[in-house]
Order: C-alpha cells, then structure tokens, then sequence
C-alpha cells in the first residue's frame, strides 16, 4: 500500500513513518506546509520507499498514494480534504479541535471519498469509549468528571479524546454532550447531572485520560495512559489498510475494530 503522510515532520507524522515496516506499507509521499523549513529533505526510516523527500501538496501525481494519514493540524483540513479528493484516494483524519465548520467539511468530503475520522487512534480508547457509555447507563446518579493530561506543546484542549469521552458518557445517559457538558469550570461549581472536564498540559507527557464516575463514598475511575506514539502510528495505518476497502462514507475507529459487533456477542 502506498502511503501519503500530512503533517509529515511532526511528532506524529515521524511516529507514523517509523512505524511502516512493520507493516506491508510503504511512504510515497511525505507532506509539509507552504512554510516550513524541511521542504526537500529526504524522509528517514523508510526502508522501503527510500529516496522519498518532504514536498508540498500541490506536487503529489494521481497515482502516487493509496491512502492518506492526516496528521498536520485543523487549520490544514480544508486543503487536505480537497487534495483527497482530487487524487481520490481515502484519508484518515486525526487531527483534533475541529471546528464546527471544519466538522461539515469533514461530512460532505465523505461524498467523494471515504473517511475516517478518529480523535485518539488507539485500540484501548475506542475500547473505552464503549466502556464509558456503559457505566454512565448503569449508574445514572453518579456525577462525571472527565481528567486529560498531554504534553506542553499541545495546542488544543479539552483533548479531542476528552471531548469523544463525553460524548460517550453523555449517550449513555441519553443526551448529548451539548446539552451536559460544563466544559473547565472556571467556578468550580458542579451542578448535579454535568460533565465536567480538566486539563493538564507539562513537559512530554504524551496522553492520559480519566473518566471518573463518583458516588458518595465510592469512585470508579476508567484509566488509559499512552507512553509511546507508536500505539496512535500503528492505529492509524491498520485504519489506513482497512480503509482503502472501503466504499465513500464516514468511518470510525470502532467500525475498523468491528467493536460494536464484537460487544454486542459479548453482552
Ligand atoms: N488521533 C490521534 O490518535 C492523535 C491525534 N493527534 C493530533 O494530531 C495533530 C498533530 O499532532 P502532533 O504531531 O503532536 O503535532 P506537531 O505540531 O508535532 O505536528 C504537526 C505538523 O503539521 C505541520 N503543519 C503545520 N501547519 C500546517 C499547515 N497549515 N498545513 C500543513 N501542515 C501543517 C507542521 O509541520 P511543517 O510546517 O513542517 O509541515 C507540524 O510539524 C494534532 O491535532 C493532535 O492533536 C496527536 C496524537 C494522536
Ligand atoms: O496532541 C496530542 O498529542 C494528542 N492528541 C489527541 C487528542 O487531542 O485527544 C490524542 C492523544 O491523546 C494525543
């Protein structure tokens, strides 16, 4: 499979390329912004596709990738979308602090091109999401608090992982996020039935996520740490994989995982 890499000289992008020998992938083109200073270089740890340099995305020819792994940043959508659309070829989104806007452009690309979108590309939060409906279902009287925890450099926050968490609680209480969601509360206040959410960003710490849901005198806390980049480079390009098999239309990472289905033999 020939892969496109957007955002190719970040964290993740480089996570991304590092971990294509492990599968039976190869980076054909590796893509940075108008600006930036590593334009013309040549793309490390790629076995296979030796040679490749970093190059903007009005230079990429029809037939030059498969698929496409988004891993620049919001303000990039726009562009990225229409470049997958132009090669018709699939694209996994995972970037994260969509606006509202740029969540429609996401749905109507979905007419020319399948999408998959995934805020946290990991195996054990997709896992979790699933988990987190379930206990806000089960005990509806507990009061929710959603922790994350990133890196300094991150520029968004709540997490998009957060926000996907909340999202998850709140269905299982049969509402949207919207309508629950205290976002940080700047008082510090809880009002019965909200959802509340913190934020900590230091040094290189590279994802955490707590969803708490507490009773008086008891606390259930659904934990998931990440320690290497390579958990979110490996989902993606197994997301990558599936997609390129798939007709146009909306994806998520539980559609990949066939979680919904695997879930429904188990309970
Ligand atoms: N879904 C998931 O599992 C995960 C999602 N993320 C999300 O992925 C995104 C990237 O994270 P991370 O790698 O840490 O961020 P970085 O800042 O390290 O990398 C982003 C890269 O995008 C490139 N870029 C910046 N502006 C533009 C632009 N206008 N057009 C094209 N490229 C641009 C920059 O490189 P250059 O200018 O050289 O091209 C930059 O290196 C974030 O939104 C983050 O929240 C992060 C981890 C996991
Ligand atoms: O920016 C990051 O680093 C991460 N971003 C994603 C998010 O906002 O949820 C996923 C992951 O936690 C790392």
């Amino acid at each position: 499979m020939k892969l496109g890499i957007l955002g190719a000289t970040g964290r993740m992008g480089q996570a991304v390329i590092a971990s294509t020998p492990r599968y039976n992938v190869t980076v054909t083109a590796a893509v940075v912004s108008q600006q930036s200073n590593r334009y013309g270089e040549p793309i490390r740890a790629n076995t296979a596709g030796a040679g490749v340099r970093f190059q903007h995305a009005h230079e990429l020819q029809p037939g030059q990738v498969d698929v496409l792994i988004d891993f620049s940043l919001p303000q990039a959508l726009a562009d990225n979308l229409q470049l997958a659309q132009q090669l018709q070829v699939p694209i996994v989104v995972c970037t994260t602090g969509l606006s509202e806007q740029q969540q429609h452009l996401l749905s109507q690309a979905t007419e020319q091109v399948p999408v998959l979108y995934a805020a946290n590309t990991s195996v054990g939060i997709t896992l979790l999401r699933q988990l987190v409906q379930l206990t806000a279902a089960a005990l509806p009287d507990t009061d929710i608090e959603i922790f994350e925890a990133h890196h300094s450099a991150k520029r968004d926050g709540p997490s998009g992982t957060a926000v996907v968490l909340g999202e998850s609680a709140a269905a299982g209480r049969g509402k949207s996020l919207a309508e629950l969601s205290a976002g940080v509360r700047a008082d510090g206040v809880r009002e019965f039935g909200s959802i509340g959410f913190s934020v900590l960003r230091a040094a290189d710490i590279i994802g955490e996520h707590t969803v708490m849901f507490a009773h008086t005198g008891e606390r259930i806390e659904l934990t998931h740490r990440v320690s290497n980049r390579k958990v979110f480079a490996q989902g993606a390009i197994q997301a990558a994989q599936w997609l390129v098999k798939q007709p146009n239309g909306l994806y998520s990472m539980a559609d990949m995982l066939q979680l919904k289905t695997l879930l429904k033999q188990l309970v």
